[in-house]
């Protein structure tokens, strides 16, 4: 149902002798515009904290909530929050969920028209913008010309928060690194009485701190909730015991039902073959890759989201900024390139909480192919010795958590979780899988079976 910005205007209106930040309002703004009952984990904290003035630091899991600890401040006083974006698809969906939902947000990107761009400026000089929630990509902030015009409406008093989102794209320590984002440290210069909310759910400590550095927060509010996704089970099926990994895949898609899945690869020409052997196997199912063209892309994604196709085998170009809730499973079907990877794509499974599945097909040609994929990045970069030599090691790390993860025995939760630097203090065996052990790198041994399913306390 869409409702009017009218509406929201008169909720804020009924609240005027109480705080905005007070829960009670707070909550009646998630409720009328969003239709969610209560405030999720640090979710309130994050909002009040921003609403009050101060910086926040706020890490949550995949599917956690994040974007509503600024979509609510947009909409619980006059003005605008900006928000700096990595991705156009990320900022576009989001910007169709909130017009649904009949709140004022727009994105600015190249992709778009003289005309439309020309709109949102005029509306944010007119003094009284309609906007309440503005997208931009890290590079358009760092322009003179854009910091300019924000400078105009921050004098006008009526930029209330930046936001950057998946701000570990600003540590040269995190997975999706971007130079650019580094620039976003000038905002703090040039607005420095504007909130800044930096929101990820992939940072570990180096990361954190790097980030909350780089940005110049000062005296932020960090709330850091856990890493876990305890409605996610974690598999690793070995492929190198496997008759046919094709066919095991196969088995598995139907065993699971008509059930919503996101099969990632690391070769375009994978995602076609096993497209293809799936559909021939009755699954329904397509390819996404950045080998099709945009059209095409678009009509598998349309397909995907709207339950006409069932299954998506795909390349990591895939998924950011997704937000279909009932993925119930996601299979790597090659070993992703780190932990922070893999975390950030396996999480798309469950977003609605309830019960989903992350499958990691692991081959020892594999491991070997990425080894190799990573070593040659290596030697191809033109940064300086010290550069590369950091970059390196610090690939080769992150690569061999994945491969601990895969073969290692013990909690795969735990190797997770641990990996982000957070304590687990309890691991309690409940699922029998067979364990694999690795003398050396390409002989494989079957040893035993154990449990191993933690939970977190
Ligand atoms: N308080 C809430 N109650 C119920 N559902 C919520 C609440 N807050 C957010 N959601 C829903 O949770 C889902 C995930 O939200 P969101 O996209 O903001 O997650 P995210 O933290 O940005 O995840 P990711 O890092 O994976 O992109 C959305 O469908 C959103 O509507």
């Amino acid at each position: 149902m869409k409702k009017s910005p009218l509406a929201m205007q008169s909720t804020s209106q009924t609240q005027k002798n109480k705080p905005l930040h007070e829960k009670e309002a707070l909550v009646k703004l998630l409720r009328w515009h969003f239709g969610h009952a209560q405030f999720r984990d640090k979710q309130l904290d994050a909002i009040q904290a921003v609403l009050s003035g101060r910086d926040c630091f706020c890490l949550m899991p995949t599917g956690g909530g994040k974007s509503m600890c600024y979509q609510i401040p947009a909409l619980a006083k006059p003005g605008i929050v900006l928000v700096v974006s990595p991705l156009i698809a990320l900022m576009e969906n989001q910007v169709i969920g909130l017009k649904e939902k009949g709140i004022a947000g727009e994105f600015l990107s190249s992709t778009q028209t003289m005309q439309v761009k020309t709109k949102i400026y005029e509306d944010l000089d007119s003094g009284k913008p309609s906007l309440r929630l503005l997208y931009v990509t890290p590079e358009l902030t760092a322009t003179p010309g854009f910091m300019s015009k924000l400078k105009k409406i921050h004098s006008r008093g009526l930029l209330n928060l930046v936001a950057i989102d998946e701000a570990h794209c600003i540590s040269s320590w995190g997975h999706d690194f971007r130079p650019s984002y580094r620039k976003l440290s000038s905002l703090r210069n040039y607005l420095p009485d504007v909130p800044i909310l930096a929101l990820t759910a992939t940072a570990a400590p180096k990361v954190q701190k790097d980030v909350m550095e780089s940005l110049c927060l000062q005296n932020p509010l960090v709330l850091k909730s856990s890493f876990n996704r305890p409605n996610l089970f974690y598999e690793v099926r070995y492929k190198d015991l496997l008759d046919d990994a094709y066919a095991d895949l196969c088995s598995v898609l139907k065993a699971n039902g008509d059930t919503c899945a996101i099969v990632y690869c690391l070769e375009r020409t994978t995602c076609d073959e096993l497209s293809a052997y799936l559909s021939a196997g009755g699954i329904s199912c397509a390819a996404y890759h950045a080998g099709l063209n945009d059209k095409a892309r678009s009509s598998v994604l349309d397909d995907w989201i709207s339950s006409r196709k069932q299954v998506v085998v795909a390349t990591v170009a895939f998924g950011m900024g997704i937000d279909r809730k009932d993925v119930r499973l996601v299979c790597h079907f090659n070993i992703p390139k780190s932990m922070e990877a893999f975390y950030q794509e396996s999480g798309r499974a469950g977003r609605d909480q309830l019960p989903s599945k992350s499958l990691l097909y692991y081959g020892m040609d594999d491991r070997r192919r990425m080894e190799f994929i990573l070593s040659k990045n290596q030697s191809k970069n033109s940064q300086s010795f010290s550069t590369r030599e950091r970059s390196s090691k610090k690939s080769i790390s992150d690569f061999s958590q994945m491969v601990d993860y895969c073969e290692g025995s013990g909690c795969r939760r735990k190797k997770i979780l641990e990996s982000f630097g957070e304590q687990v203090l309890g691991c309690v065996a409940s699922v029998t899988h067979r364990v694999v052990s690795f003398i050396s790198p390409f002989i494989l041994l079957i040893s035993s079976s154990k449990t191993d399913t933690c939970i977190i306390m």
